[in-house]
């Protein structure tokens, strides 16, 4: 069973007249980390808040077809035990902040405390999340003094915190400097050797190519390639339906075209290709 189904998810935001999502389906199974990418408004930000069920709940509009999480209807969830499955990390920090607590570490604790968490393991999971996330020098200072980079990494420890089986993160690194994007990605893989479930809504694809197991490409609302990282990232159609390909693939790929050869079979890091360079004894 899938820990989460989308069957033919067709959405029209209200008052629109274009619909949004065409005839959407996706199987995403537990314990994987899922890349969903595409080009700027293809929908990757609907998508995600149909799954969390902000859509239809706050968005309103017109929803058709199936969302399955954990194989039962989202309808058929409580609000509150839906909140505690899925942790869905807004790609405005801003919007994620409470805005009722005046330090980092009353916003970590916020969550746990809505859903009457003990007191005693509260303070052991936020004291974790603060060293996972490094937070140790921000504990004390008030959120809205953060900086955006600061926020962000806040909003998504917050999410953590509360220990969802499935993690959304919209854009989770697009205010984080190269070293604070590496070290969420480095937390991306720790969750999912804890078991969770992730989708990662992100452009930056040589990440994408680094730390995920699949990819989703999506193209005007519609869920146009899925497949290994591997299978998906060598493509070169993905650039035709607006996605990007990592820096390293096309390279290669323009190197294999030159060359007559498959392009199947190309790098799509930098850790692979030092690892087939080594492998010919060449580095
Ligand atoms: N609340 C809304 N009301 C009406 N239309 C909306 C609303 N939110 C998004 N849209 C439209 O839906 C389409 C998909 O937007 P969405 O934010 O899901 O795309 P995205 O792929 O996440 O974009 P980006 O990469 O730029 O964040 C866009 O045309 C957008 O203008």
């Amino acid at each position: 069973m899938s820990i989460i189904s989308l069957i033919n998810i067709n959405y029209t935001y209200p008052l629109e007249e274009k619909q949004t999502i065409h005839s959407l389906s996706l199987d995403l199974e537990k314990g994987c980390v899922y890349g969903l990418t595409g080009a700027n408004e293809s929908g990757k930000t609907t998508i995600c808040n149909i799954i969390r069920g902000f859509i239809p709940e706050l968005y309103k509009g017109e929803l058709t077809g199936e969302v399955m999480i954990k194989g039962k209807n989202i309808n058929d969830y409580n609000i509150g035990d839906l909140a505690t499955i899925i942790g869905y990390s807004f790609q405005n920090p801003f919007t994620q902040l409470s805005g009722v607590k005046d330090t980092v570490y009353e916003e970590i604790a916020y969550g746990m405390e809505n859903i009457g968490v003990p007191r005693s393991k509260m303070i052991q999971k936020v004291d974790e999340i603060v060293k996972m996330f490094q937070l140790e020098d921000l504990i004390d200072k008030n959120p809205f003094e953060l900086s955006g980079g600061q926020k962000q990494r806040v909003a998504i420890a917050s999410v953590v915190a509360l220990d969802p089986e499935i993690i959304i993160l919209d854009e989770p690194t697009s205010q984080l400097d190269p070293k604070s994007t590496e070290d969420i990605f480095e937390i991306i893989q720790l969750l999912k050797k804890q078991g969770k479930t992730i989708l990662l809504v992100e452009h930056k694809v040589d990440l994408l190519a680094a730390y995920c197991d699949e990819i989703l490409l999506i193209s005007r609302g519609e869920l146009v390639m899925q497949g290994p990282v591997k299978e998906i990232l060598s493509n070169p159609k993905v650039v035709e339906y607006g996605g990007q390909l990592p820096q390293v693939a096309l390279y290669f790929i323009k190197k294999a075209k030159a060359n007559g050869s498959s392009v199947s079979q190309v790098p799509l890091t930098v850790q692979e290709v030092y690892d087939h360079l080594n492998k010919d004894g060449e580095v």
